[in-house]
């Protein structure tokens, strides 16, 4: 369970996050949607400790890890960053076991590298790309790479932010229903970031809209539709003209 309470967020004059409350229940997959620059990856940075809130709390099965040290909730933690962000001199199998060969989750590396084929073949990749480099593989499959880094440790908490930015239409239905699947199984608490309202629609049991620094309307995925709000109405339907300003 991932509770936000009154979060409050500025750099200089720029008041990004004005008051954010959110509610992530235990094993639900939470989509934050809202236009660019609105702070959903600054909201995720200050659970990951790399952004510090001014105010609020961020609490994790109900402790405050803004008073706790860090590595203990890492621990506990899967990310699945934006453009994948694998280490280019490694080979696919280091990168998908890296929390597993060095810190708290550390394993002999025999058992991190079977660890790791295991976790490809999880999300499709046969072991023979276990000893290739990522810049040898597919933007597809570079994506497969990194989602098998995001749960090399079993994480009960996992973070994508923009899963499916720069694929095609069809392996992006391939990475939804995979985070779909892997969520499910492994029964994680999930948040996720997207643009993609086909991404929103395969991974999430619940949806929040983040508008002027503040969630303007969280939901059940099956709410999201009718719930009359104005904003969201909008931005679903990426209309040009309503009640979110753009610039043109
Ligand atoms: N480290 C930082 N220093 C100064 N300003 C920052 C910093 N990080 C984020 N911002 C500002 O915070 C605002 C929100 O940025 P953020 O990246 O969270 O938006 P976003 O909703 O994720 O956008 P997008 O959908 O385009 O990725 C932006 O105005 C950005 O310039």
């Amino acid at each position: 369970m991932i509770e936000l309470a009154d979060l409050y967020k500025s750099f200089g004059s720029n008041d990004v996050l004005r008051g954010v409350d959110l509610f992530v229940p235990k094993g639900q997959s939470m989509v934050v949607i809202g236009g660019s620059g609105t702070g959903k990856s600054v909201l995720l940075k200050s659970v990951l400790g790399l952004v510090t809130p001014d105010a609020g709390t961020i609490k994790v099965d109900g402790t405050n890890i803004l008073e706790q040290p860090r590595d203990a909730f890492l621990a506990r933690f899967g990310m699945l960053f934006q453009g994948g962000a694998l280490f280019d001199s490694m080979p696919v199998w280091q990168n998908v076991a890296f929390r597993l060969m060095r810190g708290e989750l550390k394993r002999p590396k025999a058992e991190a590298r079977e660890i790791a084929i295991e976790k490809l073949r999880r999300v499709g990749l046969g072991p023979d790309v276990a000893d290739r480099l990522p810049a040898e593989l597919s933007g597809g499959m570079q994506k497969r790479v990194s989602l098998a880094r995001a749960i090399a440790a079993n994480p009960e908490i996992i973070f994508f932010d923009e899963p499916t930015t720069g694929l095609d239409p069809i392996m992006s239905g391939v990475i939804n229903d995979l985070i779909r699947e892997i969520v499910t199984e492994m029964g994680a608490t999930a948040i996720t970031i997207t643009h993609d309202m086909t991404s929103v629609r395969a991974i999430a049991d619940r949806v929040a809209m983040l508008h002027r620094g503040k969630v303007r309307w969280e939901g059940a995925i099956g709410e999201l539709d009718d719930c009359g709000d104005p904003y969201v109405d909008q931005f679903i339907h990426g209309r040009p003209t309503g009640p979110i300003e753009t610039l043109r």
